[in-house]
């Protein structure tokens, strides 16, 4: 017997299996090269994983190196390969698992009669033999063998007992009963295991071993019940990859384990600082996204944007988080600024961008921050700082913008109408133009005549998507003075008439100082 195989209930200690690099690969699309499993390995081991399932190693002469190579690099954890219950495959899976400092052979065979039936075309009596005679033969030549009940939770109770019981007398030392379909309720797959724990005579021989998928979404939920029935080895996969709807996720068992220990007193060796690391590295290596709401370690897992939850947030963070970010390998929590914040996280967000806004300064830039957040969908630190910048210089000027509509498209002349303050005088104007830009200047130039000439206007985006603010800059030049302004905006125009007016502002503040210098001289 290894380290690993303990018989089931002498502790608390979870075997953790991880068998992303077999059952995650097998699902459409997942599959990974040489390098990347081996890249996935290296973090598993080194995570403290207890059990690789590298491969299935009779499946090709890729999946037999990559196990063999594996298992030649592991550092800590037992390296296992799947094998059917075939002379031939598991001859090929010993070949495989025998350079590592601890290998494993993990055969499989039907047990329910649906799989009897149509799979495998062997009766009950003809399936014990098989398992017997591969049982035997995996066991004469890995000291660790695991033997699996595939389909496990559609198999009546009395027959799942006695093939369980011819694995341990053959050698098995974990016995493994899959939900292979992802049938099985919580009360019925603990009920199962407690049922095998009771009934098999030599079951205080092997370790038992759940392996869950998630077809009706109960594959963590399972696994957990499966633990209570007296199972010890948890078979799972980082991000819940693998057949159909996925495995149980690795971070989720780990973390329910961690973070509920006065109710699951369980122990797992697994580092969960690695968990963010493990979850981006399969998403990289197979190209599959991690939904944002996915537990552990989805984006938005950490992640608040509701007033309510921003404010409980900054008050206590175990107000609206059941594990720190930090536990999981997460930086920090992070408040998202959206429509649904509030001035809590508003005024603690403008502290973290270095603002130090009044009372009135600061109800005002919020206002301006939810008008902004009702028509964006993300609204990024550069929005809020646009938004500020542009609040403080507004706050000195002559000239206001109240309103602007422009006439834009195919059949020109473009049209813009504006309505502007001018030292407490509000003003209305309609212009046209070669273009909405044109006549939307031309209105400033109507409603504040001047000489200044525009020496440059440009446009770009804050930030991305189709909703992104645009930042537009203007140069004015008149009599040899340079004044340069910026402002953003979602709407292009309105952001050029604000840095067009902004420019206008500045020019009129330095008329004045030079007026206030030579009056001095
Ligand atoms: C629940 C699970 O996750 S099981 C693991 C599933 N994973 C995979 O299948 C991935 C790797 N598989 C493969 O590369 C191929 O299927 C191979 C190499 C294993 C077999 O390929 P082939 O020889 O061409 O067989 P094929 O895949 O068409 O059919 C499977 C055969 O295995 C038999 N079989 C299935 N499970 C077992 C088992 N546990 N023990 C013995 N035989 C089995 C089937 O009855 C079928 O046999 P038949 O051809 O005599 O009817
Ligand atoms: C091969 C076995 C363990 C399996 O993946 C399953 O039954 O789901
Ligand atoms: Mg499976």
């Amino acid at each position: 017997m290894t380290a690993n195989a303990k018989p089931a209930g002498a502790n608390d200690r979870v075997v953790i299996f991880d068998t992303t690099l077999r059952d995650g690969e097998q699902c459409p699309g997942a599959s990974m090269t040489f390098e990347e499993k081996l890249e996935v390995a290296a973090l598993l081991d080194e995570m403290g994983v207890d059990v690789i399932e590298a491969g299935f190693p009779i499946a090709s002469i890729g999946d037999f190196e990559s196990v063999a190579e594996i298992a030649r690099r592991a550092k800590n954890a037992t390296i296992a390969g799947l094998a059917r219950a075939i002379p031939g495959d598991i001859a090929r899976c010993g070949e495989a698992v025998r350079h590592a400092r601890r290998g494993r052979i993990h055969t499989f065979v039907s047990t329910s009669p649906i799989h009897l039936e149509h799979q495998m075309r062997k009766s009950q009596e003809e399936v014990l033999e098989i398992i017997a005679a591969t049982v035997t033969q995996a066991r004469n030549l890995v000291e660790d063998v695991e033997w699996s009940a595939m389909d496990a939770t559609r198999t009546p109770l009395d027959y799942l007992a006695r093939c369980v019981e011819m694995a341990i007398k053959c050698g098995a030392t974990t016995i493994n009963l899959p939900d292979t379909v992802g049938y099985a309720t919580p009360d019925e797959y603990r009920t199962m295991f407690r049922t095998m724990r009771e009934k098999v005579p030599n079951a205080d021989k092997a370790i038992f071993s759940v392996h869950c998928h998630n077809d009706l979404g109960l594959a963590v939920a399972n696994s957990l019940a499966g633990l209570e029935g007296g199972a010890r080895q948890i078979e799972c996969t980082i991000n819940g990859i693998g057949e159909r709807a996925g495995n149980a996720a690795l971070e989720e068992v780990v973390m329910a384990l961690s973070v509920r220990r006065d109710v699951l007193p369980y122990q797992s060796s697994v580092n969960t600082r690695a968990l963010t690391r493990a979850s981006k590295l399969v998403s990289a290596v197979t190209s599959f996204p991690v939904q944002y709401n996915k537990a552990i370690v989805g984006r938005n897992a950490f992640a608040h944007e509701s007033g309510i939850h921003q404010d409980g947030m900054l008050k206590h963070n175990e107000t609206y988080e059941i594990m720190t970010p930090e536990s999981v390998g997460v930086t920090k929590t992070s408040l998202v600024m959206g429509k649904h914040s509030g001035r809590a996280a508003f005024r603690d967000k403008l502290k973290t961008l270095g603002y130090e806004l009044g009372e009135n300064a600061l109800n005002d830039a919020f206002s301006r921050f939810k008008d902004l957040a009702d028509r964006k969908k993300v609204v990024y630190d550069e929005d809020i700082e646009a938004l500020v910048d542009q609040e403080i210089a507004v706050s000195h000027d002559r000239i206001k913008l109240l309103s602007l509509s422009v006439i834009a498209g195919t059949h020109g002349p473009q049209r813009a109408t504006m309505r502007l303050s001018v030292d407490g005088e509000v003003k209305t104007e309609e212009a046209e133009g070669n273009g909405p830009v044109d006549a939307t200047f031309n209105a400033i130039k109507a409603l504040v005549p001047h000489q200044a000439k525009l020496d440059l206007y440009q446009v770009h985006a804050v930030t991305e998507g189709t909703d992104a603010q645009a930042e537009v800059s203007v140069r004015l030049e008149e009599n040899g003075k340079v004044v340069t302004a910026r402002a953003a905006n979602p709407d292009t125009l309105v952001a050029s008439a604000q840095a067009y007016i902004t420019a206008l502002n500045k020019l009129q503040m330095k008329r004045q100082s030079v007026n206030a210098q030579s009056a001095v001289g």
